[in-house]
């Protein structure tokens, strides 16, 4: 008899949701028992302070991803799931990425007051979203909406449009469809219109790289869902080299004569979606990272680099170097 795997998770409903959904696969395709070990995050605890997201370091990028990290680390758990589009694309040492199980459908959704689509709120309407990629996209559509931002977990966002504080919320299908609340949803977006963050709708299954499990939990990856968000993440992680401006990527695998095929789409956009380069790829699902990273290299050819004024270096006040 070995002992139970201890999935880490967060204390949100989505969170415990999502980790209870992994351990239900450990359960069931690998006859693992399971105990579920909630973690707080740093990112819990400065919501529970009421300190606005925006006001974290940023040395703390991924903020909701650390403190699983750490608990993983110390030997706490022996698994840590995560939304993947929370997870920074640099890889953690000492961790690995073990399963990407299948993922859900990757589109935002509208929530709005009196079953409204985006199309049908009236010009002025108030729309509430704390993501500048949902906000820039929003903007580019010039519909005249009033974005507001806005933070917490989905449940309190979804109530702000029926408390009347927002006309509508933006949010990810994938995390309404998890805890059931798929009802509330009056559109979904097509990604011509919003393309979603790299990795939206899949779930990183980490644990310790020098733990046996990691064979084992790879029994819960789907190669495609895998394939699709390397190459989003892939886009990311190059243009987070080249670029500070929201970034959308989504990755569709198709059925080629030589086997799956990735069609990539990504947009980086001003903050203000005045100004946008909008790009697609396609290549083989064995090459998911090298299609991301040639997409996105054309992007920063074509001045996806050049969207948002470059913020000051703090260390010397000076504004960064430009690329000509
Ligand atoms: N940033 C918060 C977050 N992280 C993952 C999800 C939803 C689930 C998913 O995308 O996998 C959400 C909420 C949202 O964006 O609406």
């Amino acid at each position: 008899m070995s002992a139970p795997v201890r999935v880490g998770t967060r204390r949100s409903l989505l969170a415990t949701t999502q980790a209870g959904q992994v351990a239900d696969l450990i359960r069931t395709r690998l006859g693992r028992e399971t105990e579920l070990v909630e973690i707080t995050t740093d990112g819990d605890r400065s919501q529970a302070a009421g300190t606005p997201i925006t006001d974290v370091p940023a040395s703390n990028t991924g903020v909701f991803v650390g403190a699983l990290r750490d608990a993983l680390l110390d030997g706490r758990v022996d698994v840590a799931v995560h939304s993947l589009k929370d997870l920074p694309t640099a890889p953690a040492a000492g961790i690995t990425l073990a399963a990407v199980p299948e993922r859900e459908d990757p589109r935002d959704v509208v929530v709005a007051r009196d079953g409204l689509t985006l199309g049908e709120l009236p010009v002025g309407s108030r729309v509430g979203t704390g993501s500048p990629r949902r906000a820039a996209q929003l903007h580019a559509l010039g519909l005249g909406l009033e974005i507001v931002g806005v933070r917490g977990n989905v449940d309190s966002r979804v109530r702000m449009v029926h408390d009347g504080t927002v006309d509508a919320v933006i949010l990810a299908r994938a995390g309404l469809a998890r805890i059931d609340r798929l009802a509330e949803v009056t559109e979904v977006l097509d990604p011509l219109q919003m393309l979603p963050a790299p990795g939206q709708g899949a779930l990183g299954v980490e644990c310790r790289s020098d733990d046996a499990l990691a064979t084992e939990l790879a029994g819960l990856d789907d190669p495609r869902s895998r394939a699709a968000v390397q190459a989003e993440r892939a886009v990311l992680a190059t243009l987070e080299g080249g670029c500070s401006a929201p970034i959308g990527a989504l990755a569709d695998v198709v059925e080629g004569d030589d086997g799956d095929e990735l069609w990539v789409r990504a947009v980086a956009l001003s903050l203000d979606g005045a100004l946008s380069v909008r790009m697609s790829a396609s290549g083989a699902t064995a090459d998911a990272i090298g299609v991301g990273n040639r997409l996105a290299s054309d992007m920063l050819a074509d001045g996806a680099g050049q969207l948002d004024p470059p913020a000051a270096d703090p260390a010397t006040d000076e504004p960064p170097e430009v690329q000509p």
